[in-house]
C-alpha cells in the first residue's frame, strides 16, 4: 500500500509525450495538432458569460466574521471563490512566481533532465489528463511532490538550494491554510471534529498531503482556437490556486457557462476538489475549470493539491446522509481515486457512486 503520493502510478504507467513540446515561442501560426474545436471537447463552445453579466466566484475576506457561512455558500452553489486576508506574505507569492518563471524560462533541454517518467509523480511535462484527448494543450507544467532537491539540482546546478527553500517555505503555508478552509466550510455545514477524526492534529500530525502543480501557458498566435488546460475537476479535497497578474482560468456553470476568474493582486482560488464532493455527500461541487490562453501575456499558475494521506478511507460524512438514504458515494483513498482518474478521468466519480434503491 503506497502511502506516498510519489508511488501513485508506480506499476500504472502513463506514457505522455513530453519530449515533442514544440518551441512554442517559434511558431507564428497554431498547428493543427493545437487547434480546438466542439469535437476535441464538448464544452469548448459552450457560450461564456458575459463580462456584463458580472457572475463569477466570490471573493472572501478571510478576516470578515461570516467568512465560514461565505465560504460554505460558495462551495455549495460554485465549487470556487477567491481569498483575500489569507496570512499567506505577499514576498512568498512572489517568490513562487519568481521560481516558476525562472524555471519555465530555462533551454527546454534543461528542462527535460527532470521530465516525468511514465510511471513517475514528480517532473517536467505536458498536463497528465492530455491522452485523453485527440488535440495537444498549449502549456507545459511541473509537479512537484516531497522534496524537489533531486529536481532542482538538474535544473539549476547553483541556486537549488534557494528554490527548494522556496518551495518549502510556501508548501508550509498552504497546508496550514487549506486545513483552516477545509474546517470552514465544514463547521458551516455543522460538521466538527468529533465527526471526522482522521482530519485533526490530534489523531497525527501528518493527516494531510500534497503536491504542487507548476503551470506555464506561452503567448499564442490563436489563442481562441487553442487550449491552455482542457476541462476538468481535481481530484483533492481542496486546491490552492496562485495565477499571476494574466487572466485565463475560467470555471464551468450548468446556469451561466464559462466564467473568467478575474486575477485580484495577492489574493487566491480555492477549488473544491472530488475528494471534498465525496466527503460532503455531494453538497459541496468539485468545480470543472480549464485554462485559456492569450496573444499578448505568457500566464503562469501554481495549484497546490491537497488531500489526506495515502492510507485514509473518504467517504460521506455520516451526518451529512440523511437517515432513511445511503451514502451517495463509496469509499475510497486518494490513491484508488488518482489511478481511476488516470484510468477513467471524468468518469471516476461515477464509478465510485452508490446506486440508490428506490
Ligand atoms: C495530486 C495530483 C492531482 C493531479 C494529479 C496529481 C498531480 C497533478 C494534478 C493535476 C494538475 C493538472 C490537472 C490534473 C487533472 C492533472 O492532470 O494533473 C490534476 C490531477 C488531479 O487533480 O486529478
Ligand atoms: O492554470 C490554471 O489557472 C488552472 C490550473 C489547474 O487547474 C491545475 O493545475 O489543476
Ligand atoms: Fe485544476
Amino acid at each position: 500500500m503506497p502511502t506516498v503520493l510519489t508511488d501513485v502510478f508506480r506499476g500504472h504507467p502513463i506514457h505522455l509525450p513530453h519530449t515533442h513540446q514544440p518551441d512554442f515561442t517559434s511558431l507564428s501560426e497554431l498547428p493543427d495538432s493545437y487547434t480546438w474545436t466542439s469535437k476535441d471537447d464538448p464544452l469548448f463552445t459552450a457560450p461564456p458569460s458575459p463580462p456584463d453579466a458580472g457572475e463569477s466566484i466570490p471573493l472572501i475576506d478571510l478576516n470578515h466574521p461570516d467568512a465560514a457561512n461565505q465560504i460554505g455558500r460558495a462551495c455549495r452553489t460554485w465549487g470556487a471563490f477567491q481569498i483575500a486576508n489569507h496570512g499567506v506574505p505577499l514576498e512568498l507569492l512572489q517568490g513562487i512566481e519568481f521560481l516558476t518563471g525562472s524555471l519555465f524560462q530555462l533551454p527546454v533541454q534543461r528542462k527535460l533532465k527532470a521530465a516525468r517518467s511514465d510511471t513517475g509523480f514528480s517532473g517536467y511535462g505536458v498536463a497528465r489528463i492530455s491522452s485523453f484527448f485527440n488535440k495537444k494543450m498549449w502549456s507545459e507544467g511541473f509537479t512537484i511532490t516531497g522534496s524537489p532537491l533531486n529536481d532542482f539540482r538538474k535544473l539549476w546546478p547553483q541556486l537549488h538550494l534557494n528554490y527548494c527553500d522556496i518551495v518549502e517555505q510556501y508548501e508550509e503555508q498552504m497546508q496550514k491554510l487549506a486545513s483552516k478552509l477545509m474546517w470552514l466550510s465544514l463547521n458551516s455545514l455543522g460538521v466538527t471534529e468529533e465527526d471526522i477524526k482522521w482530519a485533526t492534529v490530534s489523531s497525527d500530525l501528518n493527516w494531510a498531503q500534497s503536491a504542487l502543480q507548476l503551470n506555464h501557458y506561452p503567448v499564442c498566435p490563436e489563442p481562441d482556437r487553442a487550449m491552455g488546460l482542457a476541462p476538468h475537476t481535481d481530484s483533492t479535497l481542496l486546491t490552492i490556486l496562485y495565477q499571476n497578474n494574466t487572466a485565463g482560468l475560467q470555471v464551468f456553470r450548468d446556469d451561466f457557462g464559462w466564467v473568467t476568474v478575474p486575477p485580484v493582486p495577492g489574493s487566491l482560488v480555492v477549488n473544491v476538489g472530488d475528494l471534498f464532493h465525496i466527503l460532503s455527500n455531494g453538497l459541496f461541487k468539485s468545480v470543472i475549470h480549464r485554462a485559456r490562453v492569450n496573444q499578448t501575456r505568457p500566464r503562469l499558475s501554481v495549484a497546490f493539491l491537497w488531500g489526506p494521506r495515502s492510507d485514509t478511507k473518504i467517504s460521506p460524512v455520516p451526518k451529512l446522509v440523511s437517515p432513511d438514504e445511503s451514502p451517495l458515494y463509496r469509499s475510497v483513498t486518494w490513491t484508488e481515486y488518482l489511478r481511476t482518474k488516470a484510468t477513467h478521468f471524468n468518469k471516476a466519480l461515477s464509478m465510485i457512486r452508490n446506486h440508490r434503491e428506490k
